[in-house]
């Protein structure tokens, strides 16, 4: 990790929102799967955006397994076997990806290879675990209200096998997306200690009010938890309006000394019944961007988008840290 952020200057750019630019792309994610309906239904697509945030200048790429779960599959008439292997092709995607990108760097034009756009530099692949709440596709990611399922020993049940399966896959990392409370939190650490996957996990946690995790837990009980825990190699934020951020990272340096993630939404909010970001109070790209330098010596070393940010995003966040 030291090592992967030395070689990126000291920070390095993650991708953007890979649900919105797979919409963007024309995909139709109005499905309880969400974006994991592409991994059957546009799998080309899939790879072609990993490409476009390779392209942007993204040097991490966060697979489509977000809402992928071997339960979310089976209830769709898919067998154990097929949904194992949709998890594993999630990664497969954007090893695929990384691959077309890095032979493009070399072998490229001259005039390819003098624009940014083709820069050799060391890229992970993280594979992503979306929490319960995304599973449920209700929006309660966004709550971390589990009712009587938010107990321990159910959460690990739900994650375990789904967890071995993108483990088997070979990611670089595994990311542990829009976490909403201690309890998840707890699971994973537990999880990441019984499978000894050998492989770093990162986690991001959600906020809505620049303070606790949006159940209400405490954001430093739930970063220390995750501090305590010798496999995780990064912890931070995601999904969560750039407003609050500042003072997010602030507080999970109080308790860590891990490098620190953050991939904000655009600052929209979702509606989990039409399945749709409300374009109301988000802010624009340029607004986004103008934040990098800030969150970065605050003590950011990851950043990049959740949803509602694209390439475009990722562009004005490189050129903030790189100037590329
Ligand atoms: C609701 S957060 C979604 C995170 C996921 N990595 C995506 O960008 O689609
Ligand atoms: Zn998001």
């Amino acid at each position: 990790m030291a090592e992967f952020l030395r070689a990126s200057g000291g920070a390095a750019v993650m991708d953007g929102g890979l649900a919105t630019e797979l919409e963007a792309n024309g995909a139709d994610l109005k499905d309880a799967l969400w974006s994991a309906r592409c991994l059957f239904t546009c799998p080309g697509l899939i790879r072609k955006v990993h490409l476009d945030y390779l392209e942007a200048g993204a040097s991490v790429l966060i697979t489509g397994s977000y809402q992928a779960t071997i339960q979310g599959f089976l209830s769709k008439g898919f067998s154990q076997e097929e949904s194992e292997s949709f998890l594993r092709r999630s990664v497969e995607l954007a090893c695929e990806a990384r691959a077309i990108y890095l032979e493009k760097c070399s072998n490229g034009s001259d005039e390819d290879k003098n624009k940014t756009k083709y820069r050799k530099r060391p890229i992970l692949v993280a594979a992503s675990v979306g929490s319960y709440g995304a599973y449920l596709a209700d929006g309660s990611e966004y709550s971390g209200d589990y009712g009587k399922e938010g107990n321990l020993e159910f959460l690990k049940n739900f994650h375990r096998r789904r967890l071995q399966a993108l483990a088997e896959a070979g990611p670089d990392v595994i990311v542990f997306e829009t976490i909403p409370n201690k309890i998840e939190t707890q699971a994973y650490v537990e999880l990441l200690e019984e499978c000894k996957l050998c492989i770093p996990a990162w986690f991001g946690f959600t906020s809505k009010d620049g303070t606790n995790v949006v159940s209400g837990d405490s954001l430093i009980e739930c970063a220390s938890i995750a501090d305590s825990c010798k496999e995780v190699s990064a912890v931070g934020i995601n999904c969560t309006p750039p407003r609050f951020i500042h003072a997010l990272v602030l507080s999970i340096r109080e308790v860590t000394n891990k490098p620190i993630l953050i991939y904000p939404n655009s600052g929209e909010s979702y509606d989990p019944i039409r399945k749709e970001w409300v374009a109301c109070s988000g802010i624009s790209n340029e607004d986004f961007v103008s934040y990098v330098r800030k969150w970065h010596e605050a003590g950011a070393s990851l950043i990049g988008g959740c949803c509602r940010t694209s390439p475009d995003t990722i562009r004005g966040i490189s050129k903030a840290l790189h100037g590329v």
